[in-house]
């Protein structure tokens, strides 16, 4: 459906994009995730015409787009800059890519009768944007974008102002409606938990580069490298050499998958990886911290060498403040990065 080809964009002598390569499927979700100006909104941008490429391709159903101006392109953009148009309806608002097109007045009226059923805003046709909630917004401006029924729908951090539960209700609804309607989405987030509960694929992107792509469990699982560890927000990594199926490290020798790469190279050692024990019966730590997150207790650990520790723990094991633990280590939860 979507393919770039060496895609590239440059700002003055810096690269926004340096020759990107990435295709997406029909059907398929795919979230682009970056940390603060790694190229995101220029990836989005370039896709809709709205960016012009110093080089590479973009091909949408194997048509060369370049020349090709935005409303032509045939992709529904709901960006976070693309505000509502205050001063008209919530059903002005919805019908407004189906009127820029043509579309004779009972076509669009029975159309934005059906996206608002199918967003959760039935019969909300002529209320007020002004007097809807954040949330409301929202699913109006997603019903704007999926109106005309685009080839190729594109988000770019759509749930970007709204607070944490509303954003996890909205992404789970998204999810589902993109599955029953067959949409293609690319969309971007610098939101990883949103990323991952929305994709079918993630794309993690840094200095204008593709540093990962893969489905959210791959990349959970495998981080490629530590900028893309210390990304996902995990904090256990650290250098090592690798030899079998052991590494030294700064917390001890610790177990490795069979098949790891060998070697000087970063490793991660996942949360659930570091188990407590006696203190003689492993890495002697001390509690510095928990953190209560409903089914499972975040623990930071001070160990006698090397950085801090995270490790997770069930409630009921839960150790005091300033205890002393022992951490061993389980080899499936270590991760010798790239
Ligand atoms: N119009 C522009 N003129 C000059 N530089 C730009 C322009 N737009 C983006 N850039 C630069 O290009 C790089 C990529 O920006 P981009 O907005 O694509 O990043 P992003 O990953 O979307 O960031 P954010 O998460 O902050 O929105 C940044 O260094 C940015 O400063």
């Amino acid at each position: 459906m979507l393919t770039l080809e060496k895609v590239t964009v440059r700002f003055g002598g810096r690269l926004a994009l340096d020759h990107v390569d990435l295709a997406v499927a029909d059907h398929e979700t795919v979230c682009v995730l970056g940390p603060s100006g790694s190229g995101k909104s220029t990836l989005l941008r370039a896709v809709a015409g709205l960016q012009p490429v110093d080089g590479g391709r973009v091909l949408l159903d194997g048509a060369d787009q370049s020349g090709v101006p935005v409303h032509r392109r045939g992709v529904g953009l709901m960006f976070q800059d693309h505000q509502l148009f205050p001063q008209r309806d919530v059903g002005g608002n919805v019908a407004f890519g189906l009127r820029m097109r043509g579309a004779a007045k009972g076509e669009q009226a029975r159309r934005v009768e059906e996206l608002l059923e199918l967003v959760g805003l039935p019969g909300a046709e002529r209320r007020a944007v002004a007097r809807l909630s954040g949330g409301e917004q929202q699913r109006v401006a997603l019903a704007r974008a999926l109106a005309p029924s685009p080839r190729l729908l594109m988000l770019d951090e759509p749930l970007g102002q709204l607070d944490r539960g509303l954003r996890e209700r909205l992404v789970v609804e998204l999810r589902q409606l993109f599955g029953r309607l067959g949409t293609t989405v690319l969309a971007v987030t610098h939101d990883q938990g949103e990323a991952f509960a929305l994709a079918d694929r993630v794309v993690v992107m840094r200095d204008g580069r593709i540093a990962q792509s893969g489905t959210p469990r791959e990349v959970w699982q495998h981080p490629v490298d530590e900028f893309t560890a210390r990304f996902l927000g995990f904090e256990n990594v650290t250098e090592a050499t690798v030899r079998g199926e052991a590494a030294d490290t700064v917390w001890g020798t610790l177990p490795v998958p069979p098949g790891s790469p060998q070697g000087e190279r970063p490793l991660l050692v996942r949360p659930a990886g570091v188990r407590l024990t006696a203190p003689a019966d492993g890495l002697r730590c001390t509690v510095e911290s928990r953190t209560f997150r409903g089914h499972h207790v975040a623990l930071r650990l001070r160990p006698e060498s090397g950085p801090p520790l995270e490790a997770v723990c069930a409630l009921r094991d839960t150790p005091d403040e300033g205890a002393e633990v022992g951490a061993v280590f389980l080899a499936e939860e270590v991760v010798v990065l790239g």
